[in-house]
């Protein structure tokens, strides 16, 4: 059958979808997009996956795709991150059995991208972009796809989309955020720019960004005439926000929980997906917070889960009748909300407490006084630095771009190490690899051995022989 574009590809294949669930590294994993699945989310992406690891990995294509394979879990488009047209495509070519398109993320605009140099950061590189789109739109089964962030301009956005639609790009999604609008200056995405794209091309277009709840949704779609909405923090705070329901915080993690029994995931991604999930119950009783951070099993988590069950039962049944929720809240704490991210030097409850982990890491920068945590790390080492250009700079692995080991002898990252050693017969001991060592451990034993000795003669050892070998430490 020819492949769908377009239009078609968006009717048809992916169902007319408009409720997406956006890719969410750690977050977008099999058990959370069943959750929206179930309620109401009618596409979804996977977390953004490496390109280059993808395709030299095969743990890594195991763990991240080909283990979670579903039924129930499609559409799905699988997102990766590349800045090479082939290994795009050879990553891309080792995917397309197991989803409905191939997504190019375009619009991470974090550190570790910049460094990679792949998202947001390949955002003024078209002619590199022109040549990825095509070469996959020419060699995959599946229709690519890509996922941009906005330019300040809307002319140069407009220009932009129309280059990866004229590219081969099936399917746009396109964050209203510019690169520099992350973190505490996320501030609030322009629907403009999104309609303006939305106007200039013929392709479907999902927008993303201000997604909050079902209104939004309709209100996004009137406003700007896309033919889908995707959300990231709203589905995480809300996973029913699709079917226009604002369910009690306990009802959905348990059913999480479940999911999760089923379709086991890392104890962080739990972990992570309910402290967003119980955001504004965790502001209340801090003491669960801390349990939650501690617990080190899902059954753990699951004691966690019905003991906050209990306290907002209890937290209902004192409920007085025409008392608001507090901090100016639209919904009590046990409810299913929005959480909106302070501003840079927004005053609120927050600021002054309790914040999260991440709003203190992303503040980092520009705070001069330490946080607890760094405070704490100070008393116990009082020559520790915390001024980020006394940082140690991450230095790159010669082969994929990664940080390498600091005492790898080749230069490279683990991975790439483990390769190069084993090819070579090598030893790093920076990296505790020791397939050399191993090597002529074993044959100095096999020369113990007189049977053996006789079939060395017949089958000398080769880097290859040797695999059978240590094969064992590779797995
Ligand atoms: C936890 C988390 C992980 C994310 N990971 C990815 C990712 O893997 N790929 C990507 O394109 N965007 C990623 N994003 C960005 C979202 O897909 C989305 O573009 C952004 O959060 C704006 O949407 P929102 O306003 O609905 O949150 C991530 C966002 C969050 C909150």
């Amino acid at each position: 059958m020819p492949k769908l574009q377009g239009f078609e590809f968006w009717s048809r294949t992916l169902g007319g979808a408009r409720h997406v669930v956006a890719p969410m590294v750690d977050q977008s994993e099999l058990a959370w997009r069943l959750l929206s699945r179930r309620h109401g989310a009618q596409l979804c992406y996977t977390p953004m996956l490496h390109a280059q690891v993808f395709v030299r990995d095969a743990n890594y294509r195991k763990e991240n795709l080909y283990c979670d394979v579903c039924p129930e879990d499609r559409p799905l488009i699988v997102q990766f991150c590349a800045n090479d047209p082939e290994v795009f495509v050879q990553a891309a070519l080792l995917a397309q059995d197991y989803c409905d398109a191939i997504d190019l993320n375009l619009g991470c605009p974090q550190m570790i991208a910049k460094r990679g140099h792949y998202g947001a950061f390949l955002q003024e590189e078209w002619d590199l972009l022109q040549r990825m789109i095509l070469l996959a739109h020419e060699r995959l089964s599946v229709p690519v796809t890509c996922k941009i962030r906005v330019f300040p301009e809307i002319d140069k956005t407009v220009r932009y989309a129309q280059m990866l639609e004229k590219a081969g790009c099936q399917l746009l999604t396109v964050h209203g955020r510019t690169k520099e609008q992350k973190g505490p200056m996320a501030g609030t995405a322009s629907w403009e720019h999104i309609k303006a794209v939305r106007k200039a091309v013929g392709i479907p277009v999902f927008a993303n960004g201000n997604i909050q709840c079902l209104q939004d949704v309709e209100r996004c779609i009137q406003d700007t005439g896309v033919q889908g909405v995707m959300s990231a923090e709203g589905n995480l705070h809300n996973p029913a926000l699709f079917e226009g329901r604002s369910p009690a915080v306990w009802e959905l993690a348990e059913e999480y929980l479940d999911i999760v029994r089923q379709h086991p995931c890392p104890l962080s991604y739990v972990r992570a997906h309910l402290f967003k999930l119980w955001h504004h119950t965790l502001q209340v009783h801090q003491q669960l917070r801390e349990e939650l951070a501690k617990v080190k099993t899902l059954e753990g988590v699951a004691a966690v889960s019905q003991a906050l069950k209990l306290r907002c039962q209890e937290d209902m049944s004192r409920q007085q009748e025409g008392v608001r929720p507090a901090d100016n809240l639209p919904a009590f704490h046990w409810i299913c909300q929005p959480y909106i991210r302070p501003g840079p030097r927004e005053g609120s409850k927050e600021n002054s407490g309790g914040r999260s982990k991440r709003a203190l890491e992303e503040e980092e920068g520009s705070m001069e006084g330490l946080s607890k945590n760094k405070l704490k790390k100070q008393l116990r080492n009082p020559h520790k630095t915390f001024d980020p250009s006394l940082k140690p700079k991450y230095a790159k692995c010669d082969q994929c771009g990664n940080p390498k080991g600091n005492r790898c002898v080749f230069n490279l990252c683990r991975g790439c190490c483990k390769k190069r050693a084993f090819r070579e017969t090598a030893d790093c001991p920076g990296h505790g690899l020791l397939f050399k060592t191993k090597l002529e451990k074993s044959l100095a034993w096999k020369g113990t051995q007189p049977g053996l000795q006789e079939a060395q003669q017949v089958r000398p050892v080769t880097p290859s022989g040797f695999s059978e070998v240590v094969g064992s430490a590779l797995a």
